[in-house]
């Protein structure tokens, strides 16, 4: 039998989302995959065909660009960041939806006019995505790449305005922020390396059809 395909999945919220999903599939992960206690980073499945591994959301993109894992889930987020042109991203999942935006403290949002800006300092985890948004609008950002709590950014004076994911609103509220520019919607996507797309059709193609078909059970329930 040929090589086992290895699936990169990311662990953190996704992940929650991502086993049904794998269940409508036909895919069956070993118990130790869903439990986040687990130390272990690579996951038999019921099928022999198929290994996982859980690593982080920003590295599911990385292992599968480099063919270290030939299929992959991931945000669109991540996709935009990194550009990778070795990967071929064929189907929505239809999970992990939120957005990223632009977003600023309320006093300033008061007064503040997006047209008027120049010259922008932002806290964000998206630094390719930051300066090609504002570039494409004439404006300079200058970008502090932070790896998480954006938030807290502002206030403290790191920066004056962030560029990070939103879904309810509840963190930006919480620490006195509000959106004020939308850069684009997020869900997350499968992902396949080119390369092993091509050498390795007879097991992709199938898997890349058992996922459009789960997505598309999931839409009609
Ligand atoms: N609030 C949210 N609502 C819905 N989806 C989200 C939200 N935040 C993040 N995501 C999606 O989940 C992916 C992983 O986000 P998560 O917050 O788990 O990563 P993380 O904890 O920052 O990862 P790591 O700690 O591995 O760097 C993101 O790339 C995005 O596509
Ligand atoms: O609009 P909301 O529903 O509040 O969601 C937005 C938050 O969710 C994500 O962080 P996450 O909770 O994954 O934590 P992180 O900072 O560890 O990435 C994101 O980075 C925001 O901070």
């Amino acid at each position: 039998m040929s090589q086992p395909l290895i699936i990169a999945v990311p662990k953190g919220r996704i992940l929650a989302e991502v086993m049904p999903l794998f269940a409508r599939a036909g895919i069956h992960p070993e118990p130790a995959f869903s439990d986040e206690a687990s130390r272990a980073l690579r996951f038999a499945t019921d099928r022999a065909d198929i290994g996982l591994i859980r690593v982080r959301a920003f590295d599911v993109a990385t292992f599968v660009a480099h063919g270290a894992a030939q299929i992959g889930v991931v945000g669109s987020d991540v996709l935009m960041e990194f550009d990778y042109s070795e990967l071929y991203a064929p189907v929505d999942l239809d999970i992990g939806h939120c957005r990223l935006s632009v977003a600023e403290p309320a006093d300033m949002a008061a007064k503040d006019d997006p047209r008027s800006w120049s010259h922008v300092r932002v806290a964000t985890k998206y630094p390719n995505v930051t300066r090609r948004h504002f570039e494409a609008r004439g404006v300079q950002a200058e970008c502090v790449k932070l790896n998480g709590a954006m938030e807290i950014a502002p206030v403290l004076g790191l920066s004056n305005r962030i560029v990070d994911l939103v879904s309810s609103g509840r963190t930006l509220a919480e620490n006195g922020l509000v959106e004020v520019e939308r850069i684009a919607d997020v869900s997350a996507r499968l992902i396949v390396n080119r390369a092993a797309f091509k050498t390795r059709a007879a097991q992709v193609l199938p898997l890349i059809e058992a996922f459009r078909a789960a997505v598309e059970r999931k839409s009609a329930a």
